[in-house]
């Protein structure tokens, strides 16, 4: 049977990448994406604008929701400094199995942990399950109808604390409308957009980042 989407972009990583180098492995999947076959990865350009987002905060821990292929966990993991932790959560068992694989690839599996599983029934067990407290950062780039209800789960299991940065990636294309009105009306964020373009293309996309006030 045909291989997946996911399956020849791992392909393209461990036949091109450098090993134990997250440099390569992104390098690889953007170029392979820009040139070969395209896919959703937050990409080069709006990859630069979360490289300094993340260099900025310089988190300990790091929450991301929707890892796809691990394009933006490796992204992220590599600017993590030791003893800081990215978790990120991915519910389509062949897209995590291929994320697994690219993180490993990366050697970033000591700073990545991939989590199976929705978010809506994972983010209520983080405290819990793995000790977290509240993040310092939180990458949100699934599906974009579940944006909105994430963050206000998020809330409610008092996981965002005074100065957490959400970033949330596509809040123009394909778009999150009601999450985008949610943060930049509640006083309980400082919110701002980034305009960049959708990766690989020129269409217009950008990243919106809200800083929890608390
Ligand atoms: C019309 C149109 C189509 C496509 C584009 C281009 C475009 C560009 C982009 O950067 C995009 O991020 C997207 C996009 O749709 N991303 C959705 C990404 C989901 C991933 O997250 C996983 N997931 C989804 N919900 C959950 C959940 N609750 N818990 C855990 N994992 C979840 C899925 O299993 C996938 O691994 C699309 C632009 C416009
Ligand atoms: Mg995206």
């Amino acid at each position: 049977t045909r291989t997946t989407r996911p399956q020849r972009l791992l392909k393209a990583v461990q036949d091109r990448a450098i090993r134990g180098n997250p440099k390569s492995v992104i390098s690889v999947i953007d170029h392979y994406c820009r040139n070969q076959e395209w896919a959703m990865n937050v990409g080069d350009e709006k990859g630069f604008i979360l490289d300094s987002v993340v260099s900025e905060l310089n988190p300990q821990t790091v929450l991301e929701l929707g890892t796809y292929c691990g394009y933006s966990a490796v992204r992220i993991g590599r600017l993590l400094h030791s003893g800081a932790r990215l978790l990120t959560l991915e519910f389509n068992p062949d897209y995590a199995a291929v994320a697994r694989e690219v993180i490993s690839w990366a050697g970033l599996e000591n700073t990545v942990q991939l989590v199976e599983g929705a978010s809506g029934d994972w983010i209520p067990r983080l405290r819990e399950h793995f000790g977290i407290h509240t993040f310092d950062f939180i990458f949100l780039d699934h599906w974009k109808e579940g944006y909105l209800a994430d963050i206000k789960l998020l809330e409610e299991c008092r996981l965002l604390r005074k100065g957490t940065v959400l970033l949330a990636d596509n809040v123009v294309c394909p778009g999150a409308p009601d999450y985008l009105e949610y943060v930049r009306k509640s006083p309980l964020y400082d919110s701002r957009y980034f305009k960049s373009h959708l990766e690989y293309t020129k269409a217009e996309d950008g990243l919106e980042k809200s800083v929890y006030l608390g």
